[in-house]
C-alpha cells in the first residue's frame, strides 16, 4: 500500500497514485468524454478543454479562472492559497474541483447554461439502467413475501442507495458502471443497528406534523442510478418514518454526474413515462412529496467548491445542525467531511473531522479512494490482503455512523 500516513489532504504528486492518476490520466479522459459527448462544440471549446487536459498532463501551473462569471471572486480567493502550484504537485481535493470549474469555464457553461455532462447523463437514463434501484424495491415488496419489520425495509432502503452510489460518470471516466449492485459482503463496515436506532427514534406518531428535529437532510451525489436508489430511501423514510426531508444538491454541474436541479427533473420526467408501472409509481410519489413541501430541494454552490465541510457557510452549517440526522452519499462528500486526508485508519471520526456534530450523521459510500477513519487496522489489513485495491476500485461500500 504505497500510503505515506500523513495529516495532511492527499496531495497529487507520487505520494498518492490514484489522485496522481487523477490529474495525468483519469481527469484528461473525463475531458475527452465530454469532447466526444459534446461534437457540436465549436473549435475555441475544443480547444480550451485540450489546453485544459495537456496543462494537467504536462504538470503545468495550476491556472486562474479568467471568464467573468457570478462566483468567480469567491473562486479567485480560493485558488490564491494555490497559486503557483503546478497540477501535480498540489491538494487532490481543491486540484480536482478547481479541474472541473475550469472545464465547465472552457464550455462557456456561466453564459449558456448548457451542461457539458448532460449527453453523459442522459445516455445513462435512456439505457434504462438507472432505474434498478427502484425496481429491485419493487420486486423485493412482492417477492419479499409478508413484509419484513420497519428495520428490514430502512436497511434495505439504505443499500440500495448506498450501491447506486457505484454508477458515478466521474469516476469510471465518463461510461456508467454496472447497474448490478454488489453484495452486501463487500462493505468495510455496516454499522446497521446504530443507523437503525437513530432512525427509529425519528419516527413521528401518525398526522404528527414534522419538526426540523425530525427532518432528515439528504447531502447528494450522482444522478442516474444513485438518484433512483435515493429517492427509494427517501420515500421509505417517509412512508416508514413520518419525516419530512431535505435534499442538498449541487447548485452547478461538476463531477460529471453529481445532481442537479435540472438532473433531477429531467429524472422525474424520463421515469414518468417508463415502460414499468413501479417506476411511474416512484416517481408520481417522489414529485408528490415535492409538491406537498413534505421533500424540499436546497441547491448549493458550496457543494461545487473545494471547501471541506468545517468551512461550510452559516447557511449549511445551521441546516445541517438543526436537523434530526443527516445522510452523506458519496465518496466525495466523505472526502469534504474528513479533509480527504490519508489519516490512519482507526483515527477517532470526531478527530479526522475537527468536530462532532450536534446530529448524527450517517455515511452511504462505496469507496472510491483512500480517505477513511473508524475502521479498525485490523478490519484494513483483512480487506488489503482480499482485494488490494478495495479502497479505489468502487466495489467496498461503506454504512457509517458518527
Ligand atoms: O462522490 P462520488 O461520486 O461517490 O465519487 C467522486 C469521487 O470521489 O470519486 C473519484 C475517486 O475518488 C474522485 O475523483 C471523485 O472525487
Amino acid at each position: 500500500m504505497n500510503h505515506l500516513l500523513s495529516q495532511q489532504p492527499i496531495k497529487t504528486d507520487s505520494s498518492n497514485w490514484f489522485a496522481s492518476n487523477t490529474m495525468t490520466e483519469r481527469f484528461p479522459n473525463i475531458v475527452d468524454a465530454v469532447v466526444r459527448a459534446n461534437p457540436a462544440f465549436p473549435s475555441r471549446i475544443k480547444r480550451r478543454l485540450q489546453e485544459l487536459s495537456r496543462g494537467m498532463q504536462e504538470n503545468s501551473r495550476i491556472p486562474p479562472l479568467t471568464d467573468p462569471a457570478f462566483d468567480k471572486d469567491q473562486w479567485d480567493l480560493l485558488w490564491r492559497p494555490f497559486r503557483g502550484q503546478r497540477w501535480q504537485e498540489t491538494q487532490w481535493f481543491f486540484a480536482e474541483t478547481w479541474a472541473y470549474r475550469l472545464l465547465l469555464e472552457a464550455c462557456d457553461y456561466f453564459s449558456t447554461l448548457k451542461d457539458p455532462f448532460a449527453p453523459l447523463k442522459e445516455e445513462e437514463l435512456q439505457r434504462g439502467d438507472a432505474f434498478w434501484p427502484i425496481l429491485a424495491a419493487a420486486e423485493a415488496r412482492t417477492t419479499g413475501g409478508a413484509p419484513g419489520t420497519t428495520g428490514d425495509e430502512l436497511l434495505q432502503a439504505l443499500y440500495l442507495s448506498l450501491w447506486g452510489n457505484r454508477a458515478d460518470l466521474s469516476f469510471s471516466g465518463g461510461a456508467a458502471l454496472d447497474a448490478a449492485g454488489a453484495g452486501q459482503g463487500h462493505l468495510v463496515l455496516r454499522e446497521e443497528q446504530r443507523a437503525l436506532e437513530h432512525l427509529l427514534s425519528l419516527k413521528g406518531t401518525p398526522g404528527e406534523q414534522a419538526t426540523p428535529g425530525r427532518e432528515v437532510h439528504l447531502v447528494m451525489d450522482n444522478t442516474g442510478s444513485e438518484l433512483a436508489g435515493d429517492m427509494v430511501l427517501c420515500l421509505a423514510l417517509q412512508r416508514l418514518l413520518g419525516v419530512s426531508l431535505v435534499l442538498h444538491l449541487k447548485l452547478y454541474p461538476t463531477y460529471v454526474s453529481d445532481t442537479t436541479v435540472a438532473d433531477l427533473a429531467r429524472f422525474l420526467e424520463v421515469a414518468a413515462l417508463h415502460p414499468r408501472q413501479e417506476v411511474r409509481t416512484c416517481a408520481a410519489a417522489f414529485a408528490s412529496a415535492l409538491e406537498e413541501g413534505t421533500l424540499r430541494l436546497a441547491p448549493d454552490d458550496f457543494w461545487c467548491q473545494p471547501r471541506f465541510l468545517d468551512d461550510a457557510p452559516p447557511r449549511i452549517g445551521e441546516a445541517l445542525e438543526g436537523a434530526g440526522l443527516v445522510i452523506f452519499k458519496g465518496d466525495l462528500n466523505y472526502r469534504r467531511v474528513f479533509h480527504d486526508t490519508l489519516w490512519s485508519p482507526e483515527t477517532p471520526l470526531e478527530e479526522a473531522a475537527g468536530r462532532k456534530p450536534g446530529t448524527p450523521w450517517l455515511f452511504l459510500r462505496t469507496i472510491k479512494s483512500d480517505c477513511l477513519a473508524g475502521v479498525s487496522r485490523e478490519r484494513c489489513q483483512i480487506l488489503q490482503e482480499e482485494d488490494p485495491r478495495w479502497r479505489t476500485s468502487g466495489a467496498w461500500g461503506l454504512l457509517q455512523v458518527f
